[in-house]
């Protein structure tokens, strides 16, 4: 049986999910369906990946849906889940990613048994790299928690967790590729300031910082210890360890993570 997976809101995050259920083969394109109040956007997705596209007509993507992944902002959680709660099938599943939306919440405004969860995915999921987080409402039985299971894991590595985490994974996943494209950009500025041309920079900026990930995620070795390799003694890396130590690297990334947690903590409000 196929599985239709429809997007209400078809910005950034639900372009990099599409793009990973497409590319992984996970769906075929006339198996995805995307709404938005404006044509521009829908047309790049029909372009880029072949999908249906449904303008202005929340209502028709949710009818026609198996999965509906509300992928709006969060303050349109509210009138979007009004306007289509009588279209969603009694066995549809419904997936909130927005940040601070919480199950309790949302399952209010269905105001009916609702098989809903909550995911925070990110961006990654574009090229099949998403870290996502996932927790499930009472109504989810174990082959719907498969269905969306094998949709997270179609576009990266997915995670159940409880939902009082889901905060922190705002701020450790769901935001966290922001700061590293600004960790990224801030090397390359550094080696373009050396000599380097401005692509090249990037490109080994970038997949220094993907070796490094890596090392991390299948050494199993604690990220300090991965650190002291790379740290010659009396040698170059020790040096701008010292100076990432003075500038405050470490205190400044966890008041960034923390501030990001909290503004996540009072949207749930
Ligand atoms: N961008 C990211 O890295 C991540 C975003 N999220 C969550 O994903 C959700 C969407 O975020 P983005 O994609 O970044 O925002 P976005 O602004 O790129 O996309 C939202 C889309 O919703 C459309 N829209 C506005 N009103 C609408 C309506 N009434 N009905 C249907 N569509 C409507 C907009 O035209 C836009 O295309 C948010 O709730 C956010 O918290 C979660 C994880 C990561
Ligand atoms: O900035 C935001 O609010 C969204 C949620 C996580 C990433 N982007």
């Amino acid at each position: 049986m196929s599985i239709t997976y429809g997007f209400i809101g078809s910005g950034n995050m639900a372009k990099a999910m599409i793009g990973g259920i497409v590319t992984s083969g996970l769906a075929k394109p006339d198996c995805v369906v995307a709404s938005n109040p404006s044509a521009q956007k829908l047309d790049l997705l029909k372009e880029e990946f072949g999908i249906e596209t449904i303008l202005k007509d929340n209502k028709t993507a949710a009818k026609l849906s198996d999965v509906v992944i509300l992928s709006v902002k969060p303050y349109l959680y509210e009138r979007v889940i009004a306007e289509i709660k009588d279209m969603v099938r009694p066995d549809a599943i419904v997936v909130m990613i927005a940040a601070g939306q919480t199950i309790a919440a949302n399952e209010a405004r269905f105001g009916r048994p609702v098989k809903l969860v909550r995911v925070m995915p990110n961006t990654p999921a574009l090229v099949g790299e998403a870290m996502s987080a996932v927790c499930f409402n009472t109504n989810i039985t174990a082959d719907d928690k498969k269905i969306v299971m094998d949709m997270l894991n179609s576009f990266g590595r997915a995670e159940e967790v409880p939902e009082t985490l889901m905060d922190a994974v705002t701020g450790v996943s769901g935001s966290s590729p922001a700061y590293v494209y600004l960790f990224i950009e801030a090397m390359a500025d550094a080696a373009v300031l050396h000599g380097m041309p401005r692509a090249q920079a990037y490109t080994f900026a970038a997949q220094s910082v993907l070796g490094a990930a890596k090392m991390v995620l299948e050494t199993g070795m604690h990220p300090g210890a991965l650190k002291d390799n790379v740290c010659s003694p009396g040698g170059t890396t020790i040096e701008a360890v010292a100076a990432l130590e003075s500038n405050g690297l470490r205190a400044a990334v966890i008041d960034a993570v923390d501030t990001c947690v909290r503004k996540s903590k009072e949207m749930s409000k």
